[in-house]
């Protein structure tokens, strides 16, 4: 078995309040393997943040629970950390960046002091300063911003590179993994592409993994090595990106995700729209959580959840499939 960085077992994660309960992840399992880029793609509402802030521990106080499930980081079972113990490991192990730059810039201080501080906070090795003020220059250099630049504060750049100077922090510790939600969507579509090929290219360099969430199937066949399709909380497929993209059966969620299967060489459009809504998470249908939108809906659709088929690493939870299994095809 190749080694794995992070795995994920059986997720199940809800956002409890006094009126309801949102089942936002419901046993969900993937994992990343050293260097590998995993995207995980889904409509609105489908659980990919709540996925990213699991691993990270940053669900809502109180709101946001895990319920059941494991998260194992290098062997180690993250959800046995103390909050201390996971402040170190998003700041050494694992990186987040998200969809607006500002989330995680300080409109008042200096970009260089802010990538300075990412590197104090984790500084035990002991540099000088001397050395730490070299690094924040070798950073800002790294996502091609004039190391000058250190001295402006974020509203001087553009939003393209405040999201680089986002990278660059992200990215200042070394982390072995690097979460990013849908990191481009904020930014105009020019510069969409070329803050992504810089994510993938610093990426190869530092031999980082990378959960990638998008919408984007572009950026999907483009970045990726594995797709995680995810529907209500549920991981319906499973692939490669030839597996996801390649005239292979797909799940009916897929097939209606791409519209018709587009193929690796041709441009792919965003996602989209499949009739019919997303079920209400606070109240999710029996059975296959896609029954009630799915052209294929049988009686045991409606009843039973359906198993994972597995085809040489090719996952996908659909009774279509089992059904072609029990019969040899
Ligand atoms: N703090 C919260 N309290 C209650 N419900 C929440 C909270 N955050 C998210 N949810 C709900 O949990 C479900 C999953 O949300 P999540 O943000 O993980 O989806 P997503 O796939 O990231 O969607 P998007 O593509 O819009 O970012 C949704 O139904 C959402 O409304
Ligand atoms: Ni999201």
């Amino acid at each position: 078995m190749s080694e794995q960085l992070l795995e994920v077992r059986d997720l199940r994660v809800v956002y409890e309040s006094d009126e309801e309960t949102v089942h936002a992840v419901n046993g969900i399992s993937f994992s990343i393997g050293k260097q590998e880029t995993l995207g995980l793609v889904g409509e609105t509402g489908a659980g990919k943040t709540t996925t990213a802030l699991s691993i990270l521990r940053l669900l809502p106080d109180r709101i946001g629970k895990i319920t059941s499930g494991s998260i194992t980081y290098r062997g180690e079972d993250l959800l046995a950390k103390t909050p201390a113990q996971m402040r170190k490991i998003r700041g050494e192990s694992i990186a987040m960046i998200f969809q607006d730059p500002m989330t995680s810039l300080n409109p008042v201080l200096t970009v260089g002091d802010q990538i300075l501080e990412a590197l104090e906070l984790h500084n035990d090795e002991g540099k000088s300063k001397e050395e730490l003020d070299r690094r924040v220059e070798e950073m800002l250099e790294l996502v091609s911003i004039p190391a000058v630049r250190k001295k402006d504060y974020p509203h001087q750049f553009s939003g393209g590179m405040k999201q680089r100077v986002v990278i660059a922090m992200a990215l200042a510790c070394n982390p072995g993994l690097l979460i990013a939600d849908e990191p481009t969507t904020a930014l105009d579509v020019t510069i969409q592409a070329q803050v992504l090929a810089m994510i993938g290219e610093l990426k190869e360099k530092l031999e980082t993994s990378m959960l990638l969430i998008t919408h984007d199937l572009g950026v999907v066949a483009q970045t990726c090595d594995k797709v995680a399709i995810m529907y209500a909380g549920e991981i319906i497929e499973y692939g490669s990106v030839e597996d996801i993209f390649g005239d292979r059966p797909h799940h009916p969620y897929t097939v209606g995700l791409f519209g018709s299967i587009p193929d690796l060489t041709v441009d792919t459009d965003r996602l989209k729209p499949i009739a019919g809504l997303m079920p209400d998470p606070t109240d999710l249908p029996e059975g296959c959580k896609f029954h009630p939108r799915c052209p294929h809906c049988q009686e045991q659709c409606k009843t039973t959840r359906p198993p994972v088929i597995e085809k040489d690493g090719h996952l996908i939870q659909c009774h279509l499939f089992a059904k072609e299994e029990e019969a040899g095809v």
